[in-house]
């Protein structure tokens, strides 16, 4: 029987992503208000720019964990951190992520910053505990292909694949 679990990628067109994340800008309505945002880089750049922009947030801060080496997770390490002169503890703060998968970034932040609400687009069942607020859920076992990991090629149907 072929396999085509190697290939169980759920592509995530610019559109979908962009009705996605205001679905969660939505649900963060109903709990602010918020006082900023900080985007886990760089995932949550592009969702961190839309929620802003839908809760009228003017400041954005950033905070880059390195967890994966091409598809392999390693040990979670801060290579970039906050202005903390500036969010102190997190109360009032929102941490925005594109997805959560085992949760090992967000537990991170998490505990960085623990005032904070973390909210993400996706959420694996994994992750799903470590995330205050998240808009879709997603299988354990799918690969989410974001609009600005991937382009347009040929494929071949499912059923004709081999892992
Ligand atoms: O729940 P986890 O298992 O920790 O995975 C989720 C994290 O993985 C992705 O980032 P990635 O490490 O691929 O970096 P990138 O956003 O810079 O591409 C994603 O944007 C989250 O930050």
């Amino acid at each position: 029987m072929t396999d085509y679990t190697a290939n169980r990628y759920l592509p995530i067109a610019w559109e979908l992503f962009h009705r996605d994340t205001r679905m969660l800008a939505h649900k963060l309505m109903d709990i602010g208000p918020f006082q900023g945002v900080i985007a886990i880089t760089r995932g949550g750049l592009i969702p961190s720019s839309i929620i802003a922009r839908e809760l009228d947030l003017r400041v954005v801060d950033s905070i880059s964990i390195i967890s994966y080496d091409d598809r392999v997770q390693g040990e979670p390490r801060i290579a970039k951190d906050i202005d903390r002169a500036l969010v102190g503890d997190g109360e009032g703060w929102l941490i925005i992520d594109d997805l959560v998968d085992s949760g090992v970034t967000a537990r991170l932040v998490k505990a960085h910053i623990p005032k904070a609400h973390l909210a993400t687009v996706y959420a694996k069942p994994k992750g799903e505990p470590a995330v205050d607020t998240y808009a879709v859920p997603v299988p354990q076992d799918m690969w989410l292909l974001f609009p600005w990991d991937g382009e347009l090629q040929p494929n071949e149907p499912l059923a004709r694949r081999r892992g």
